[in-house]
């Protein structure tokens, strides 16, 4: 998944180069696909389920009839990966246990309107319902630091191993920061963000990437008190913020489902924190809790 990550992430950026975006809407203008969903996604599922048959591949875009296109697969093997070792409890562990969650492009509307660092292309590895190993791909990491700067960058982790390519930093303690959507808005995430009384609000594209902002201490918490966000959004930025000591959950403080016939959204809302989940949690409304049903 670590190899595959990157290709897909290639992907997003040579079509984002094309500048043949071709936008489909598939619920309104807020719940956009471009061809570099469709093309990652592809790219995904087709390298993993040539290799792993017996696992089951659960991607946020349906399969198009279109042939595949066989440069878009990617059958290497990340070293960096090989060269790990799998923590005692999964190394039992059977192909068809496994579930794996796909989101080919997270934060495909910010991407459409250039906000192309909210981009990450997430694949999760769940057993037995847990989300036990992801992988974040920031296709736009460094875009803004210049030419010289090495673009894009890939995140690993597994739960009881660790995380890689990804350090947790450290939020400033002399206030409180959140990270909410962008471009997904309601009553529900108002008044939930202006419960935890921050001091700033980061409204930005992506889980993937608010994620990252909790893991690399840019933000305390990520506030998502409504439904919308799926299954593919959060199994792989669950599970390396998880290896990482951090903790993802719904609004009422439930572990998340990632079994194969799990709903695909994720009803309960969502929230991630590095430290002090609770006070969050005992600050959720009544009301918004009434309102966000797991
Ligand atoms: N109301 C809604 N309808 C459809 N998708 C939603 C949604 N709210 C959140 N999402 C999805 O959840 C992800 C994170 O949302 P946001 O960036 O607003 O925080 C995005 O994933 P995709 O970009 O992969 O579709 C977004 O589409
Ligand atoms: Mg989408
Ligand atoms: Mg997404
Ligand atoms: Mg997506």
């Amino acid at each position: 998944s670590v190899s595959v990550a990157e290709k897909a992430g290639t992907i997003v950026r040579d079509v984002f180069n094309s500048g043949e975006l071709g936008v489909v809407e598939k619920g309104g203008k807020n719940d956009l696909q471009t061809q570099a969903d469709r093309s990652a996604q592809e790219c995904i599922v087709q390298s993993l389920s040539r290799q792993f048959p017996k696992v089951t591949i659960i991607g946020e875009e349906e399969p198009t009839d279109e042939v595949v296109d066989e440069s878009h697969l990617e059958t290497g093997l990340s070293e960096e990966v090989l060269k790990a070792v799998c923590p005692q409890d999964l190394q039992a562990v059977k192909d068809e246990d496994v579930v794996v969650w796909v989101d080919p492009l997270d934060g495909t509307k910010e991407y459409t309107e250039g906000f192309l660092d909210h981009v990450t292309v997430l694949i999760g590895v769940a057993v037995n319902g847990k989300a036990v190993a992801g992988v974040i791909n920031q296709p736009y990491y460094n875009y803004k630091a210049g030419p010289g700067a090495t673009l894009g960058r890939t995140m690993w982790g597994i739960v009881g191993l660790g995380a890689f390519g990804v350090e947790r930093l450290v939020p400033p303690a002399d206030k409180r920061i959140v990270t909410t959507t962008r471009s997904h808005s309601n009553k529900l995430v108002t008044e939930s963000i202006e419960a935890m009384q921050p001091d700033e609000v980061l409204r930005v594209g992506g889980a993937g990437h608010k994620v990252l902002l909790v893991i690399e201490g840019k933000a305390h918490a990520y506030v998502f008190a409504t439904p919308g966000c799926k299954k593919w959004d959060t199994c792989a930025p669950e599970a390396i913020l998880h290896a990482l000591g951090g903790k993802l959950t719904d609004i009422h403080g439930n572990a998340l489902q990632y079994h194969r016939d799990v709903k695909h959204p994720n009803t309960g809302g969502v929230l991630a924190t590095y430290s002090d989940h609770d006070w969050y949690l005992g600050r959720m409304p009544e009301s918004v809790k009434a309102a966000v049903k797991p």
